[in-house]
């Protein structure tokens, strides 16, 4: 299972002395989406430059343009790109065209979709590369929440995934026995008082 470390910071300067910290441990680096529409494209550049052996993923959540938008994304640096998987078919099929000229991936995040399973099937037949079983910032802090359910979608789609929502060193492994091939961590990470240990500790509980 590879650790993918998302950046949910608003400057670049903050992003690449995060990204520099964690980097050793990690896979994959993400660009938030706060991030890219605070620090624009360049930030992908800027990260991509200063990483180069990295798996670069640009969260733009894309609803609609998915070819433009991913294709700027990806003339930008960026190796895989997020569409939502609320987006219909066509915008979908028009970020994989984008992908499929660049040589690069989309995933498909599946925040707020209520059926992720189904879905996830779906946009994998699509041409999505993976998608992602995600219980965003928001949902995390409504009462009761709990990520199991993403865990169980997952394994159930019998597709390539990855898991957010909110995962730490005490839940990661979880991640890892639901057969998921990607953990995603954010504030895990870039809210610890030391970045590099806390990407570390992660990496650690990974088998
Ligand atoms: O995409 C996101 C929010 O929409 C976050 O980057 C993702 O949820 C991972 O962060 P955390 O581990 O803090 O949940």
């Amino acid at each position: 299972m590879k650790l993918q470390f998302a950046m949910d910071t608003l400057t670049t300067d903050a992003a690449l002395e995060l990204a520099a910290a964690a980097a050793p441990h990690v896979d994959i680096i993400e660009l938030g989406t706060p991030l890219i529409k605070s620090a624009g494209l360049s930030a992908i550049t800027a990260i991509k430059d200063a990483h180069p052996d990295k798996i670069v993923f640009a969260d733009l959540k894309t609803m609609d343009a998915g070819e433009l938008e991913a294709d700027i994304a990806f003339q930008a640096g960026a190796d895989l790109v997020t569409v939502l998987g609320v987006a219909g078919d066509s915008t979908i099929v028009g970020a994989v065209k984008a992908a499929t000229k660049h040589g690069k991936g989309i995933v498909v995040d599946l925040i707020g979709v209520a059926d992720k399973s189904a879905r996830a099937k779906e946009v994998v037949a699509l041409g999505a590369q993976f998608v992602e079983m995600h219980a965003g910032l928001d949902e995390q802090a409504e009462d009761g929440f709990t990520f199991g359910t993403l865990l169980t979608d997952g394994k159930s789609s019998g597709v390539p995934f990855s898991v957010a929502g909110g995962i730490t060193v005490d839940t990661i492994e979880s991640v890892q026995e639901s057969g998921a091939d990607v953990a995603v961590a954010g504030s895990a990470i870039y809210s610890a008082p030391d970045v590099g240990a806390a990407a570390a500790a992660l990496r650690a509980k990974i088998k």
